[in-house]
C-alpha cells in the first residue's frame, strides 16, 4: 500500500471492517477447525475474497491455515480477525504507520506514526518492533513464512549492528522491567531508571509505537509515586500525545490517559 498523497502523522489511514474473526489463535491442532467455521458463516462472495489475500508456502501448515496466520491482526484477549484492506499493507522494522483494533469503533485503524511523503510505501510492524534482529528473524519465518527485506533489514552492517545493539538493550530492559511487575518489592529508582532508558534507545533508533505510550505511562506512575508531581505531569502529556497520534482520540485507550492527564493537572494545579 503506497500513499498517493503526503500523509501527516497522527492522520488515520484506515478505518477497516472486520472480515472474520477467531477467538481463540492458538496455533494448535484445533486451528484449522475453528478459522473453517467463521470463514463458512461468511457468504460465498466474501470467502472468495478471503482466498485473494497472500498466502506464503509454509512447510507445515495447510493454505488455510498460512493465509489466516499471515495476514490476520491480534484483537486482543487471544482472538484475531481478518481486514481485507489493512491485511494488505507490508511489515517494516521501522514502520511509518501503526494498526490497533478500536474496541468503540469495532474496526481496525492504522494511522500515520510520522509524517509520510506522496509515494512512500505505507508500512506497519507485525511484531514489537523493539524486538532485536534474530527475534524479528525467528517470528518472521515462523509465524509468516517470509524474510524481511525491509530498509531496516537491508542496511550497511555498521548501522544494522547500532540498530541492533540498541534493540537487544531494549529487548533487556523491557524483560527486567516486566520482572519489576513480577517482583514488587524492587526498587521504584531502578524501575525509573530503566524506562527512562528504554524511551532514550527507542528515541535513538526511531522506534515508535503504543509500548512508548506504555512506558511514559510508567515514567509517570515513577514519578507520581515519587511526589514529582510536574514531572509526572511531562510524561502524562507524552502518553496522551503518543495515543491521540497513534490510536486517534475515539480509543478507549486514549480517552483513559486523556482523563488521567485532566486529574493530574487538577492536582498540579492545587499544588
Ligand atoms: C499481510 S501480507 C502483506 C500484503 C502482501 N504483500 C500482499 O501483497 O497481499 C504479509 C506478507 O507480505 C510479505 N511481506 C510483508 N512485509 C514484508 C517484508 N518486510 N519483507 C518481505 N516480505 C514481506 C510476506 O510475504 C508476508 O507473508
Amino acid at each position: 500500500m503506497f500513499a498517493k498523497t503526503a500523509i501527516k502523522a497522527g492522520i488515520r489511514i484506515l478505518d477497516d471492517e472486520l472480515l472474520f474473526s477467531i477467538s481463540d489463535s492458538t496455533v494448535d491442532e484445533g486451528i484449522e477447525a475453528r478459522i473453517t467455521v467463521s470463514l463458512e458463516a461468511l457468504p460465498s462472495e466474501q470467502q472468495q475474497e478471503f482466498q485473494t489475500l497472500h498466502c506464503p508456502d509454509h512447510p507445515t501448515w495447510i493454505p488455510l491455515v498460512s493465509r489466516y496466520l499471515a495476514n490476520c491482526f491480534e484483537l486482543g484477549s487471544g482472538a484475531s480477525g481478518i481486514f481485507l484492506k489493512a491485511s494488505r499493507i507490508n511489515h517494516s522494522c521501522r514502520p511509518n504507520a501503526f494498526f490497533s483494533w478500536n474496541l468503540l469503533l469495532h474496526r481496525m485503524t492504522i494511522h500515520a506514526i510520522v509524517d509520510i511523503p506522496a509515494g512512500e510505501e505505507v508500512t506497519v510492524s507485525y511484531v514489537f518492533p523493539f524486538f532485536a534482529l534474530a527475534h524479528r528473524r525467528d517470528v518472521f519465518r515462523k509465524h509468516y513464512g517470509f524474510e524481511c527485506d525491509c530498509p531496516v533489514c537491508c542496511l550497511e552492517l555498521a548501522s544494522a549492528q547500532r540498530s541492533d545493539q540498541r534493540r537487544h538493550r531494549i529487548e533487556t530492559i523491557n524483560l527486567a522491567i516486566q520482572e519489576c511487575d513480577d517482583a514488587p518489592s524492587n526498587n521504584d529508582e531502578d524501575e525509573l531508571e530503566m524506562v527512562l532508558e528504554f524511551i532514550e534507545l527507542a528515541k535513538d533508533d526511531h522506534l515508535d509505537g503504543q509500548f512508548l505510550a506504555h512506558m511514559y505511562s510508567r515514567a509517570r506512575e515513577c514519578y507520581e509515586d515519587r511526589g514529582s508531581k510536574e514531572l509526572a505531569l511531562k510524561y502524562a502529556e507524552m502518553e496522551v500525545e503518543t495515543n491521540m497520534r497513534l490510536l486517534g482520540e475515539d480509543n478507549e485507550v486514549t480517552k483513559e490517559s486523556a482523563r488521567d492527564l485532566e486529574e493530574l493537572k487538577a492536582v498540579v494545579a492545587l499544588m
